[in-house]
């Protein structure tokens, strides 16, 4: 089984309710095993700031499935949910779910690139991923508690 963890982001039609049902999706993923996630957390929207705050959370699989296909299984669960992939690009979204991690893969298709280009910078991934994995070292060698040293919380909050 492959460790992977999974971005969560929403802030159209009740985000934290998105996050709860894209969870409820993740539990039924085939070959795969859910194992935690972090918190649910507030956060000012990274982009364009015309649009409403995130909800974001950071979720671990254990997975036989390969990357394109865990893919395939995430965009399914973001349309089953409302996601238009046409969105704007940086607007606004009922779901993102981002493959952040696939073990200790790099990986770089048309379709994936693994660690998500944005993990080293976004406090919204940082941090609920630190919540669940205070240990992780990234494929690349740097220490995940190190990035987090360089990344301001920027407001981010734990949701009650
Ligand atoms: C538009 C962009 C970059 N901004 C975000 N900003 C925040 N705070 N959270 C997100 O999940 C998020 N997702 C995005 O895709």
């Amino acid at each position: 089984m492959i460790r992977c963890f999974i971005g969560l982001g929403a802030n159209l039609d009740q985000p934290v309710q998105q996050l709860e049902q894209a969870l409820n999706a993740l539990r039924l993923l085939p070959a795969s095993r859910f194992v935690n996630c972090s918190a649910f957390y507030g956060s000012k929207p990274m982009g364009p700031q015309d649009q409403p705050d995130y909800v974001n959370a950071v979720a671990e699989l254990a997975t036989t499935l390969a990357p394109e296909a865990l893919l395939d299984e995430l965009q399914r669960i973001e349309q089953q949910q409302g996601r238009q992939r046409k969105d704007e690009r940086w607007g606004p979204r009922t779901l993102d779910l981002d493959l952040l991690l696939y073990g200790n893969q790099q990986i770089a298709t048309e379709r994936l690139t693994v660690p998500h280009y944005g993990l080293p910078e976004r406090e919204f991934v940082l941090y609920p991923l630190h919540d669940i994995a205070p240990e992780l070292q990234l494929p690349d060698g740097r220490m995940l508690r190190d990035l987090l040293t360089q990344v301001p919380r920027n407001g981010l909050h734990q949701l009650s």
